[in-house]
């Protein structure tokens, strides 16, 4: 598939991911790499063109300071240099940084001067001689102090004299501030003018053109194969489905594992939604037995991860089995898998908490990878879910782990639990939804804690079981704040869980964040 695109170079920015939203927002398809790639990595890519991002190192320390490969700057293409972006962009064309003696972090205003085309018409407010002036965020130590040549200084202020800088004939540009985060009032439509005006790319990264172009890779990709795919219910098991069936219909078995471990009703809302509505071939495989059978006893969490991991590859073996013709394996994969599998190579971190991945599928199975959700961020997989024509709820649904209830009923699984969990669990998205915050937290659920405790209900001494109510809010589930729902809200919860749930008689709220917590409990 040739795209027109951006090529983003990442020199270890905190928040790297915001500019190539800000581009895809634009409407312009972007692709993030480090800054170290080749430059023949840099010429086969072809963008047109090339933004630099910020990023912790000093130019000034030398040889050992990243810098953007030389082929950047000889594409014939605009380069935009943001913050660290821009101090290389400056020492590679000749220009001078240096350590600054006063450093600036936070909100800033600087002037715009002469005519940068970065900026054109941009002005948030007018200074007391008419001047035009831009709200900015800076976070920065070094400063460019000496411009390399061909270039003017397109905006200062007093602790930054060189605050950007353009050179209009080859279309390079340097901001020493950041466009991508919203404190910096105009950062969006600047990145939208690099990308649209100056790079002169048309807005072709919307839904429907992706659909066109995806159906078609993916045909081309399968041929006549047959295709399986592991579908959860959730988003994006559930878009890729949708998107590989548009494209080979009936050559694509979705294979649905109920493990006991699902929400409320679940299975089938999943069966009716899918198999019904959406008109796939999906095989609904009840492994509850199975599954439960291997927990019993079981009370160690990375023990019950494991036992799950490795139940969820026996199902699809078997079925695999069962269809001689499947030569692809599909899978929900998104960008931000794709770029912390990319980023974990230096160091090795210590393991918190087996994930559950059907990636892990022994080599055995002979099954090529089919990820056509690669390059797409989580609201870009909605967005294109909604543009495929999958029910708005279902789109916007809190992820759900593969584990699921496994690792939300404390210690050892029982059915028993697993039901007073998942009535419990209902009420409180039921509640959730009803009072408008299920959209307002980005995941929410119930916990099952394996200890009892004493209550009076209807004069009466009752011992029985004491569940969590969790709901956070997050961006990228790496960290995480406690939801601070209403006081009225979890009163209706709890009441409702300890009236209509028989065997729970208290209900307590989470109010741990990530770190030091983790979002589930297990
Ligand atoms: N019950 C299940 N049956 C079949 N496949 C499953 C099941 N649960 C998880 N999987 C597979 O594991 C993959 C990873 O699960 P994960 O929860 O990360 O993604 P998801 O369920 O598609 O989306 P979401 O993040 O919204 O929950 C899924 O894409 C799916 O292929
Ligand atoms: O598909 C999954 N398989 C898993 O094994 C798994 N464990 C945690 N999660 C989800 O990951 C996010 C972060 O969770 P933690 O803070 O508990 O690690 C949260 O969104 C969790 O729900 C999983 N998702
Ligand atoms: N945010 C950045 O890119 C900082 C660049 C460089 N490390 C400085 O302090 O000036
Ligand atoms: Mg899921």
């Amino acid at each position: 598939m040739s795209r027109q695109k951006i090529l983003i170079l990442d020199f270890g920015a905190q928040y790297v991911q915001l500019i190539a939203r800000r581009v895809r927002e634009a409407g312009v398809y972007c692709e993030l790499h480090p800054w170290d790639v080749t430059d023949q990595f840099v010429r086969e890519f072809a963008p047109q063109g090339v933004i630099l991002s910020g990023g912790p190192a000093s130019v000034t320390a030398g040889h050992e300071a990243p810098r953007a490969p030389q082929s950047v700057f000889e594409l014939g293409v605009p380069v935009l240099g943001i913050c660290y972006g821009m101090q290389t962009m400056a020492a590679q064309l000749g220009g001078q940084v240096e350590n600054a003696t006063v450093r600036e972090f936070g909100h800033a205003t600087v002037q715009t001067l002469g005519e940068s085309s970065l900026f054109g018409e941009l002005c948030d407010q007018k200074g007391p001689r008419g001047e035009s002036l831009l709200s900015v965020w800076m976070s920065h130590g070094d400063k460019v102090t000496s411009l390399p040549s061909g270039f003017f200084i397109s905006a200062a202020n007093t602790v930054t004299p060189i605050a950007a800088m353009t050179d209009e004939t080859r279309h390079f540009y340097g901001v020493q501030f950041h466009p991508e985060v919203t404190h910096t009032v105009q950062g969006k439509a600047l990145l939208t003018r690099f990308v649209r005006d100056i790079c002169g790319l048309g807005g072709d990264w919307t839904m429907p053109h992706f659909i066109t172009q995806a159906v078609q890779a993916i045909r081309a990709q399968v041929g006549t194969d047959d295709v399986i795919l592991g579908l959860s219910g959730g988003v994006d098991s559930s878009v890729a489905a949708v998107l590989i069936h548009k494209a080979i219909g009936s050559q694509l078995t979705c294979v649905f594992v109920d493990h006991g471990l699902l929400r409320y009703r679940e299975a089938e809302e999943v069966m009716a939604t899918f198999g019904q509505h959406l008109g796939l071939k999906v095989i609904h495989v009840d492994a509850r037995e199975t599954f439960m059978g291997h927990l019993a006893g079981v009370t160690d969490p990375e023990q019950k991860r494991k036992i799950i991991g490795r139940e969820f590859v026996e199902v699809f073996q078997r079925e695999a089995g069962c269809l001689p013709q499947a030569k692809w394996l599909a899978q929900g994969t998104i960008y931000p898998d794709v770029i912390e599998s990319a980023g974990s190579k230096n160091g090795k971190a210590q393991n918190i908490k087996s994930h559950h991945n059907v990636g892990g599928l022994p080599e055995t199975l002979h099954l090529k990878l089919l990820e056509p959700l690669r390059d797409l961020f989580k609201d870009e997989v909605r967005a294109l879910g909604v543009e495929l024509g999958l029910p708005s709820e279902m789109v916007h649904r809190h992820p759900f782990p593969g584990p699921g209830m496994g690792v939300r009923v404390l210690g050892e699984v029982s059915p028993h639990f697993v039901d007073l969990l998942q009535r419990a669990d209902a009420i409180f998205i039921e509640e959730l939804r009803s009072s408008g915050w299920y959209d307002q937290v980005s995941q929410a659920f119930v916990v099952f804690l394996p200890v009892r405790s004493v209550g009076v209900m209807g004069d009466g001494r009752t011992y029985e079981h004491v569940v969590a109510l969790r709901a956070v809010v997050t961006s990228d589930f790496m960290t995480a704040h406690w939801a601070e729902l209403p006081y009225d809200l979890l009163g209706k919860v709890s009441n409702r869980i300890i009236n209509e749930v028989r065997g729970i008689n208290r209900v307590v709220y989470d109010v741990s964040g990530k770190p030091p917590a983790t979002i589930e409990w297990e």
